[in-house]
């Protein structure tokens, strides 16, 4: 096949990040979604309505397509409140809350120590039909890294569930079998969110030749076995997976360093390598599912009402992208791409 028509997409996961980058991280998402999930990890987080309002602002201000709509997420932290989620949800620009563990990832130091101390607000979250999502991983020391999601949903996401049995639960970023399993079991009310570089890479190609730091990303890549079972679950049609970059740019400087920074950037190219992806396992007829009709369905939203033509022809990823004043390296910088979305 060397052209494909879908329903025009939306990003369910997607880090803009803030102030001059905004220009190109803006340009980058909305070239063809049309709407994005954006994620609340600012420094400081965006915690109440106020906050999510001017952010909204402030990436409408940076210009994006017309086609485009961000849809603002409130940053859970021990002190939210059930008067915060109702006031969020009134502004009618917030569409979900992100539950992200104290420490797990970038930026989630005022995260949630407790989730039992939010009980009013999980309610308050069921009462209005907010959406709960969650980076699924926790953070002790005794606990190893390429285990952290599967015990978080062990020990922390299964009595969520049951206690909230009507509350949307969206497992962001899974990364393990395990998460697979658990969302495939699970009510209709979980679904999770996969990247297109957990479907591309599995730890090794993070660590073997080399350690490469691009790929570095939290949770962090897993082994083969987990990235099988992640792309069964994206090209297998069911409406409990759904597309979500979780492009979380780093500038080049902060990646390439004796502590690199968690993220990988995919913005620049995301529905091109997913297509890839689903070419490879002769599923191009579920990339519309996952990628355009999946993620409305959950968040009942309707569905966009245009379309995007991805043609098959070779371009090159640049060696970097424009970052603010700085740089980023985009996922397959130097490298070349099959698929391109029709302008
Ligand atoms: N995924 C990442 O590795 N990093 C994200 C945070 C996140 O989504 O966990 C970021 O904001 O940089
Ligand atoms: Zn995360
Ligand atoms: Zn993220």
């Amino acid at each position: 096949m060397n052209e494909i028509t879908i329903t025009r997409p939306d990003d369910w996961h997607v880090h803009l990040r803030d102030g001059d980058v905004l220009t190109n991280t803006v340009a980058d998402i909305s070239r063809y979604f049309g709407r994005a999930i954006v994620m609340p990890n600012l420094v400081p987080p965006v915690t109440n309505a106020e906050q999510a309002t001017e952010y909204h602002q402030r990436i409408m201000a940076a210009k994006p397509a017309a086609h485009f709509q961000p849809l603002m997420v409130l940053y859970l932290t021990d002190n939210t409140t059930a008067q915060d989620i109702i006031d969020a949800k009134n502004s009618g620009l917030v569409f979900a809350a992100k539950l992200y563990p104290a420490g797990a990832t970038t930026n989630s130091s005022s995260g949630v120590t407790d989730v039992n101390n939010l009980s009013d607000v999980f309610a308050a979250m069921e009462s209005v039909g907010m959406p709960l999502l969650i980076h699924g991983e926790v953070t002790t020391d005794d606990i190893d890294i390429f285990d952290r999601e599967q015990v978080f949903i062990d020990n922390i996401l299964k009595p969520l569930v049951e206690n909230y049995p009507t509350l949307k639960v969206v497992l962001e970023h899974i990364t393990t079998k395990n998460a697979v399993d658990f969302v495939k079991g699970a009510s209709d009310n979980v679904a999770a969110t996969i990247t297109v570089h957990h479907l591309l890479f599995n730890r090794n190609h993070m660590l073997v030749g080399g350690i490469r730091p691009h790929f570095f990303c939290l949770p962090i890549l897993k082994r083969n076995v987990h990235q099988q079972a992640l792309i069964e679950a994206a090209t297998s049609g069911s409406a409990k997976f759904f597309l979500g970059t979780d492009s979380a740019p780093h500038a080049k400087h902060a990646k390439e360093s004796a502590c690199g920074c968690a993220g990988s950037y995919t913005a620049h190219a995301a529905i091109e390598l997913y297509a890839e992806v689903f070419e490879k396992e002769n599923a191009l007829d579920k990339l519309e599912a996952f990628a355009s009709l999946n993620g409305p369905a959950f968040y009942q939203l309707p569905v966009n009402s245009d379309k995007i033509t991805l043609i098959k022809t070779d371009w090159t990823v640049p060696e970097t992208l424009s970052f603010g004043d700085d740089v980023v390296v985009p996922i397959r910088a130097n490298e070349t791409i099959q698929w391109q979305v029709q302008d």
